[in-house]
């Protein structure tokens, strides 16, 4: 199956999209939305304006997990005010990351999703934490998955380490995601990890995974970059490098039934027999 065309314009289902993969700097959210903001510019106003624009995961705190309780957005608001009124700006669907947000005491992983016009149209907070990282330690987990509509288009989210949970989003692809959001920060030693589950999201569901990682050191990690968008077929549309970068690629979304037409994986399943 051959790739999308690479300059698809934006209608029934063809959007051009740009990943924002930045560095972070730990526990400095002012600093990172200025970081952020400056880049989220460059995609937005680049020869082929994007019609999405997609964050990496806790782009305002990091992972300084131990400072949450002072650091994350009381309720998200400042986040979520800013993230709405690029949107607005630009006419550009935003896929917030993720952020550290307070709610009722608790600190949530939440990735909100602001549309072209700047509505909220989800929110998801993060349902599995990664115990190697002591996140459960710190955070509350979400209790919900989610699908959310863009242009008509259904689509799903996942943060980081829900990758590894296939059936989450099996779930997603069954509510009618036809491509699913990823907001990571994924170390080394693990890209063989992260390059292999993300395409194999991508064909067992016959969607479009698109995923923003972010680049950089903290903590003593090293992030991998290599934030990707890979088509219903397992082929990969853009792929970053390890570095700070602005990744863009088109997709098509006939595509996804394109290929659930020609295997049809859906039809074949046979759920009485996997519980
Ligand atoms: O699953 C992994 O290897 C990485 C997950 C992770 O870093 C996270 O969820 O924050």
């Amino acid at each position: 199956m051959n790739q999308v065309s690479n300059q698809a314009p934006h209608h029934q289902g063809r959007w051009r999209i740009a990943l924002i993969q930045s560095d972070i700097v730990l526990g400095e959210p002012e600093v990172n939305r200025e970081n952020l903001e400056r880049a989220m510019e460059r995609a937005a106003r680049a020869a082929e304006k994007p019609d999405i624009i997609l964050l990496p995961e806790l782009w305002n705190t990091g992972y300084a997990l131990t400072e949450m309780s002072t650091l994350a957005d009381p309720e998200g608001r400042d986040s979520r005010k800013w993230l709405a009124s690029f949107a607005i700006r630009h006419g550009i669907h935003v896929v917030g990351g993720s952020i550290a947000e307070i709610r009722e005491g608790h600190v949530y992983n939440t990735m909100p999703v602001f549309n072209r016009s700047g509505e909220e149209v989800a929110a998801y907070s993060k349902v599995h934490l990664f115990r190697l990282m002591e996140e459960e330690k710190y955070l509350q987990p979400g209790e919900r998955s989610v699908t959310f509509v863009l242009d008509g288009q259904q689509a799903g989210a996942a943060i980081c380490y829900d990758i590894r949970f296939p059936e989450l989003v099996r779930s997603l692809a069954l509510r009618g995601a036809k491509l699913l959001f990823v907001a990571a920060e994924w170390p080394h030693p693990r890209l063989n990890h992260w390059r292999t589950l993300l395409a194999a999201r991508a064909i067992e569901n016959q969607m479009y995974v698109i995923a923003c990682n972010r680049a950089g050191t903290s903590g003593g990690d090293t992030f991998c970059g290599h934030s990707l968008i890979i088509d219903p077929w397992g082929d990969i549309v853009a792929e970053g490098g390890e570095g700070e970068e602005i990744v863009t690629g088109s997709i098509d979304l006939s595509l996804v039934d394109q290929v659930r037409r020609r295997i049809p994986v859906f039809a074949d399943r046979r759920p009485q027999l996997y519980e």
